[in-house]
């Protein structure tokens, strides 16, 4: 649904939209920008609502007023200097402050605008900053009252923290965890150990160099020699005042990564570790003085589903994190696009090269994509809010466990749907780009590298598929059985219809017929209940074959169950982007743009699994995949000319921003020329200068003479 104060701001009188949003500079780029079939602030103010484009210039021009946040063109920092870069940089969001606590809990999306308006300008300090107060803080606000005291220091950053969860030797397979915590009744603590250097934490960002404390993760052991599970601990690993490691604690950084070189990811080894008794995160179990071992959740499963729900919302985080390197890939690629001419029509008119129907192709759909994603991502931050809201007031009410289960398939999915796309994506727009998109001054590869680990961390993407799939094949009995189900967000709803839905069949009778977005979602409709079918035979049949549970599971991911849970989430995230862009009440001047977005991003995901539709007989004949094939062509060829204004609605200023081919102003070759011409070696002479012009090789001297 629409944001009702959203769809009266963007009917409100447009003097109002100039302050918040002032033109574009003149330029090369007008030329489209004319073309568009709507007004781009206009857009702005439907998607965003004034309040938020207000929250979001009063960050940019914070950094872009900051000479911590400086651009220095031409200078490369050492990994040591962007490491005490990116932590002045954080150091530096406390500062601001930029929200209230008040503000916080009228508008809780807030807090994701302010980390990815950091995240636009760089990753390191806002993911730094994240892990600190999400990932670390997040996990001890919502676990009990007792860590309140710590909680204030956390967010006045009194210390630092970390989520150390990954060993050197696992890290998908999270209860093969060997880190080790031992309750001592004789001195109330838990002795955390780390048994061998193969169970060192490791990875963990701001662990490498500066973090004081960790949440970590360890096998609990009462003094009875019981064995309890997975649970985490807060642990001291640094003084606060030296930086120094605490006794015991072995730490270091894992060293240069792909991307991401501001963070510090480390590594440690816990030497019998003494903790107190109540540093036990007792979010499903805690010990008694006497040692014995209590908890409210009886169900073994349920105590581990509960010890790592803390990383749904850090899925959460990074889908929103990947769907913000869409938008910055896109800003540059499209607005390049549109200025750089190759060839033309005759030998003295050279086009655009946005106006080739394999630069639209290749472009477009991610544009449609980041609109869709955009949306979704709100839309799952306000289910997680909701779901946040019952952690912190502890409600154990059946929906509350309902909503848990929910907020992680949908998290599961989510995330590697997203930082898949934004990875494809970055790798399109730089080549997109040519040679210029190869040039690092450009950002194309910062973007594509930074966003690289999304795909890994807070989960494999692969191994994250599976619990979607987990999650859907868990409603076979109730399908099966005709038991009525349904799930709080109301995602798993459409398998209600499971058995009518199998026997839908691709009815379009002309490429016109598939330009609206109900013609894929149908599609996927099919697409979701057949994948079930067919995967829960799979499982069956493997079963019966003698495999085990493991095995048969293993033996039903590719073609099966994977594809299910890409499915399920494109269906998911189409279904609530088709709802919103048809919406009644949607101006008339956006609605026919925002319903193309819709169908192309439909139609285009759907493309990719057109085999399976035959397969399964949903489609059949030549018609149905060449209607696809010219419905997204046309999309595409409908949308060029709006292409410019799109990115427009959500490219950040400039100076965050920071590529000179991607500038607003349009102006390609002289924001290029100037930004080489300014580094500050660019016209020196080699410093080794003397290597060629005096010392002078001799040819051959080092041959072999064997
Ligand atoms: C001013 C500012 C204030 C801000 C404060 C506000 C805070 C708001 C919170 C916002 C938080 C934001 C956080 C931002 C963070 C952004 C960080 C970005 C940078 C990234 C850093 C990276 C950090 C890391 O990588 S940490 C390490 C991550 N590691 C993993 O994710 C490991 C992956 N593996 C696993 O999770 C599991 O082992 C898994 C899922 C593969 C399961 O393995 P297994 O096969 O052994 O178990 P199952 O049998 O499948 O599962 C049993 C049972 O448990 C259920 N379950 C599992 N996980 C969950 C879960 N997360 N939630 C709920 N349930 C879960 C599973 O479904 C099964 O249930 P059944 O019902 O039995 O099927
Ligand atoms: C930049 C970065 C920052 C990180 N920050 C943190 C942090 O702050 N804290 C923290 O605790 N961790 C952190 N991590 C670790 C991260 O969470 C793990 O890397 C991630 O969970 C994957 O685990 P792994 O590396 O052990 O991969 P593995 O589990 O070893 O996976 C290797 C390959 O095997 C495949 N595979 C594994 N199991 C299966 C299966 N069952 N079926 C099919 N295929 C399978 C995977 O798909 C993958 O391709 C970080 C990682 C990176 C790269």
């Amino acid at each position: 649904m629409a944001s009702t104060q959203n769809l009266k701001e963007a009917a409100g009188n447009h003097s109002s939209w100039e302050s918040l949003l002032p033109d574009f500079p003149k330029g090369p780029l007008c030329k489209y920008r004319k073309k568009a079939s709507f007004n781009w602030k206009e857009m702005a103010v439907l998607i965003e609502g004034k309040d938020i484009i207000q929250f979001k210039n009063r960050i940019f021009s914070a950094l872009e007023s900051d000479p911590l946040f400086a651009h220095h063109p031409g200078e490369e920092l050492s990994r040591e200097k962007y490491q005490e870069l990116t932590f002045l940089r954080c150091k530096r969001i406390f500062e601001y402050d930029f929200l209230t606590q008040q503000e916080i809990i009228e508008n809780p999306l807030k807090i994701f605008h302010m980390v990815l308006c950091i995240g636009m300008y760089d990753w390191s300090p806002c993911i730094q900053y994240m892990l600190h107060c999400g990932s670390f803080g997040g996990t001890l606000l919502s676990t009990s009252e007792r860590f309140a005291d710590f909680v204030e220091q956390i967010y006045r950053m009194k210390v630092f923290g970390c989520f150390a969860l990954t060993e050197l030797s696992h890290g998908s397979n999270t209860k093969g965890i060997r880190t080790t915590a031992t309750f001592d009744r004789n001195t109330q603590e838990f002795i955390i150990n780390t048994p061998d250097f193969e169970a060192a934490k490791f990875w963990v960002g701001n662990m490498g160099k500066h973090a004081t404390h960790a949440v970590v993760y360890a096998q609990l052991y009462t003094p009875d020699g019981q064995y309890q599970g997975l649970h985490s601990f807060l642990v001291q690993i640094r003084d606060t005042k030296t930086l120094l490691p605490i006794p015991g604690v072995m730490i270091g950084d894992v060293g240069r990564k792909i991307g991401q070189n501001g963070l510090d990811n480390g590594f440690a080894m816990f030497h019998n570790v003494r903790i107190p008794k109540e540093n036990i995160l007792n979010i499903a179990g805690d010990v008694t003085t006497e040692g014995k071992y209590s908890s409210s959740v009886k169900d073994v499963k349920e105590r581990f589903s509960a010890a790592l729900g803390s990383l749904s919302s850090g899925r959460i985080a990074i889908t929103a994190v990947s769907m913000t390197n869409l938008k910055l890939a896109l800003s540059i690629a499209i607005r390049f696009s549109a200025v750089r001419r190759q060839f033309g029509p005759t030998d003295d008119e050279e086009i655009p090269v946005l106006e080739y129907q394999t630069q639209q192709w290749r472009l477009l759909p991610y544009l449609a994509a980041t609109y869709a994603l955009d949306y979704f991502c709100k839309s799952l931050f306000e289910n997680l809010a909701e779901f946040y809201l019952g952690l912190l007031t502890k409600q154990k009410s059946q929906r509350q466990a309902d909503l848990g289960r929910e907020i992680h398939a949908l998290s599961a999915a989510s995330k590697p749907l997203t930082s898949w796309t934004a990875q494809q994506a970055a790798q399109e727009c730089r080549e997109a780009c040519g040679g210029h998109g190869y040039l690092d001054m450009n950002r194309l590869g910062e973007i594509r590298n930074d966003n690289d680990p999304n795909c890994t961390y807070e989960g494999d993407n692969n191994v994250l598929l599976q619990q979607t799939s987990n999650y859907l094949m868990s409603w076979m009995d109730c399908i099966r059985d005709k038991v009525p189900f349904e799930s709080p967000f109301g995602t798993i709803n459409v398998l209600q219809d499971y058995h009518h839905i199998l026997g839908w069949k691709f009815k379009a009778i002309s490429v016109e017929d598939c330009m609206d977005s109900s013609v894929p979602l149908a599609a996927y409709k099919w697409l979701v209940c057949y994948l079930l079918r067919e995967s829960d035979l799979k499982l069956s049949k493997e079963k019966q074959s003698g495999r085990s549970d493991f095995e048969a599971k293993n033996n039903c991911q590719v073609y099966y169950c994977r594809s299910l849970a890409i499915a399920f989430i494109e269906q998911t995230v189409l279904q609530r982007y088709h709802d919103y862009t048809h919406d009644p009440n949607i101006p008339s001047t956006l609605q026919p743009v925002l319903k193309n977005l819709s169908a192309l991003y439909g139609l285009w995901s759907l493309s990719k699994h057109l085999a399976v539709l035959y397969q399964g007989g949903y489609a059949s004949g030549e018609q149905a995949g060449r209607f696809i094939q010219n419905a997204i062509l046309e999309l595409c060829y409908r949308l060029k000319d709006d292409a410019v204004a799109l990115v427009d609605v959500f490219a950040p200023p400039d100076f965050i921003l920071n590529s000179p081919i991607g500038k607003a102003n349009g102006e390609l070759y002289k924001n290029l020329w100037g930004e080489i011409l300014q580094g500050s070696k660019t016209l020196n002479r080699p410093s080794w200068w003397a290597e060629f012009c005096i010392n002078r090789p001799v040819t051959g001297r080092l041959k072999s003479k064997l």
